[in-house]
């Protein structure tokens, strides 16, 4: 799925933007990652070849992020207050995208 063309345009480039928002600043996502109008990317597999190791690869994903929070100080993309707003999508979401500056904390 991940490498069919008729799923992705040119499936075989490393196009992360793929990804993101629309650039013009509205909220509107154009790739569908939680797969609410269609699947198209199951990272880990599915059904008997899926991959057994799904478990600890999610966790090493946590700490990662926990490594992020630790080491990197986190604010509001505009310097505010951030938006706690949530909207019901398949499950409860952030209903404005959370944008932050990341930068190295001091210690
Ligand atoms: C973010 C990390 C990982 C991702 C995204 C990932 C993804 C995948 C995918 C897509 C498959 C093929 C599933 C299919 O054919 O339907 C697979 C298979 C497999 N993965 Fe992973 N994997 C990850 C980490 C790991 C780790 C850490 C291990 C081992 C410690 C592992 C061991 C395996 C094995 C042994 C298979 C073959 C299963 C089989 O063919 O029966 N994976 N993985």
């Amino acid at each position: 799925m991940g490498w069919d063309a008729n799923v992705w345009e040119d499936p075989m480039e490393f196009r992360p933007e793929r990804f993101l928002e629309n650039g013009d600043g509205d909220q509107e996502v154009v790739f569908d990652l939680k797969g609410i109008k269609e699947i198209k990317m199951m990272p880990f597999g599915a059904g008997r070849r899926a991959c057994p190791a799904i478990t600890i690869a999610l966790l090493h994903q946590e700490y990662f992020v926990a490594n992020l929070v630790r080491d990197f100080a986190w604010t509001a993309e505009n310097g505010g207050d951030i938006d706690l707003s949530e909207k019901q999508d398949f499950t409860m979401v952030m209903k404005n995208p959370l944008r932050v500056h990341v930068s190295p904390r001091t210690r």
